[in-house]
């Protein structure tokens, strides 16, 4: 019998059960079976947990932060201790593959280990005044209370991203964690507690967006909102945020340009290609979300990419030999239905796949195939609108000029991708591709040291390496006179 665990709200280094009385099922997208439940929390609740915050912020930021960076190393220790539990916790709440969710509980660690190797590089400025006998210092100092708000599909590494640089900075903060997949998030908690992170310093709460992500949002104890997730959302934030001017970071949609030309190397971009859309079951937001193959290599290259796609094996994540797991939940997989049907009546065709795969394993859960379109124009839909899901649309180009007006005909900027060995074409596609993040000869894939970054509707602010860092603190400048 499976045993439904029931979470509870994670305050000031306490478990509490929220005064709603309610709670919210959290369902396996695999078998659609309730595996846990979650506290509906209050607004009241959300308020007092950034006062808590608040609180303990007033002695965190004391800390040396090669203190707080010690502190830090324990947590990232002991949630690689704990890969196996917190890797089926994903699988479960998202339908992961189980060895994709043992790389995102590794890449949870890592993200805070990068986060606190930056604990003796917070550096300030001493520069000479204009006046005699004066200096001016810059400091660097933290915001104070951190609201961290998460997306679903890399819940606990979206987390960590978060959590590491907030803190070794001297904030504290509190996570608000998607209300499809918070089990891991949450688990957090009882990490913290264990290796001595003073209660207060990271708060965890559950309940949705619009009530309680709006309280944090707009509360004036918060000095920073970091989320990942939607524009939409990412916009309300800001409209909200913006009452009190409170900085805020968005990491949000993408429709990631892949780029073949007709020089590449054609085995490494179909690898390349294929991972980079299906992973995750395409939900990473900087997936190959449309794919433009030069027309010269198109049929080449599409015989070799619809045989790998076939190929893909979806089922139980929990199983090594799984290649894709299902959609995170129903409303997912019906638009992806949507998005099918939409192209269909707009001329594309289904190259493989399409739609729901049937027989034994698939009686429950939201399952979807690895689709290919082709036949696709530039106006369509399919080509401008996120899917977020294992669909891709495949157009032909003819030229440069051509293939980069495609790719920046976005309202998007977050990522893009580009296969040519040609050296004089990689400059000129990173110069005119309007995109934050390019990978050149490779699939996706950010590293923490780089910079995650997202122009357009895709996202403000920026995070990871040095100037992700950065926006976690505020400066402060100081004029020193001192006596000739
Ligand atoms: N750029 C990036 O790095 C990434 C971008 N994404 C994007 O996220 C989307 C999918 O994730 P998804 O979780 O559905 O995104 P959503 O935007 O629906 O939700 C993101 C978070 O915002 C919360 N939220 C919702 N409304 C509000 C509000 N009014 N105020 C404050 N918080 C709110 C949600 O809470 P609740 O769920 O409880 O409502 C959730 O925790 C895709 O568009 C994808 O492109 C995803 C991952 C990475
Ligand atoms: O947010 C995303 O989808 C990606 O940035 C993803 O999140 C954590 C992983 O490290 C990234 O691949």
């Amino acid at each position: 019998m499976l045993q439904i665990k029931n979470y509870q709200l994670f305050i000031n280094g306490e478990w509490r059960t929220s005064t709603s009385g309610e709670t919210i099922d959290i369902v396996n997208p695999s078998t659609e079976e309730v595996v846990a439940r979650v506290q509906n929390g209050t607004v009241e609740e959300a308020i007092e947990a950034l006062k808590a915050a608040e609180k303990a912020q007033k002695e965190w930021r004391k800390l040396p932060a090669r203190s707080r960076a010690d502190l830090l190393y324990k947590l990232a220790n002991e949630i690689e201790a704990n890969t196996e539990y917190l890797a089926e916790l994903l699988t479960k709440e998202q339908g992961k593959l189980l060895k994709v969710a043992r790389f995102e509980v590794a890449v949870t660690a890592s993200f805070i280990r990068y986060a606190c190797e930056g604990a003796r590089r917070i550096e300030g400025d001493i520069i000479p005044s204009d006046n005699p006998n004066e200096q001016i210092w810059i400091q660097k100092i933290p915001r104070g209370v951190v609201v961290a708000i998460t997306a679903w599909n890399f819940p606990l590494a979206l987390a960590g991203r978060k959590l590491g640089p907030a803190l070794v900075a001297g904030n504290t903060i509190v996570i608000k964690p998607t209300s499809e997949t918070p089990l891991a998030t949450l688990e957090l908690g009882n990490l913290a507690n264990k290796v001595g992170i003073p209660a207060g310093v990271i708060n965890i709460l559950t309940g949705p967006g619009r009530a309680m992500g709006n309280a944090l949002v707009e509360s004036p104890i918060t000095k920073m909102v970091t989320m990942t997730g939607s524009t939409p959302v990412g916009q309300q934030i800001a409209r909200n945020a913006a009452n009190n001017l409170t900085h805020v970071q968005l990491e949000l949609g993408g429709k990631a340009p892949f780029i073949v030309f007709e020089d590449a190397d054609i085995d490494a971009a179909v690898d390349a290609a294929l991972h980079s859309r299906f992973d995750n079951c395409g939900q990473v937001c900087t997936c190959n979300e449309r794919m433009y193959v030069h027309e010269a290599i198109y049929d080449v290259f599409m015989e070799k990419f619809i045989a790998k796609t076939k190929a893909i094996k979806v089922g139980d994540p929990m199983l090594e030999e799984t290649d894709m797991g299902p959609k995170v939940n129903k409303n997912e997989l019906e638009h992806m239905e949507h998005l099918i049907k939409i192209s269909i009546e707009e001329g594309a065709t289904i190259a493989t796949g399409g739609k729901r795969p049937t027989g034994a394993g698939f009686e429950k859960g939201y399952w979807f195939e690895p689709t290919v379109l082709t036949n696709v124009t530039q106006d369509m839909t399919i080509v401008h609108e996120e899917s977020f899901g294992p669909i891709l649309p495949v157009l032909k180009f003819s030229s440069f000029d051509q293939v980069i007006g495609f790719a920046n005909d976005c309202e998007y900027g977050l990522a893009a991708m580009v296969f040519t060995n040609n050296m004089n074409t990689i400059m000129k596609c990173n110069d005119e591709l309007e995109y934050g993040e390019i990978y050149v000869n490779r699939g996706h894939g950010e590293q923490h040291q780089g910079f995650h970054n997202g122009y357009k509707l895709s996202g403000s602010g920026g995070e990871d390496g040095k100037y992700g860092f950065e926006q976690y603190m505020e400066k402060k400048t100081f004029y020193i006179k001192h006596k000739a």
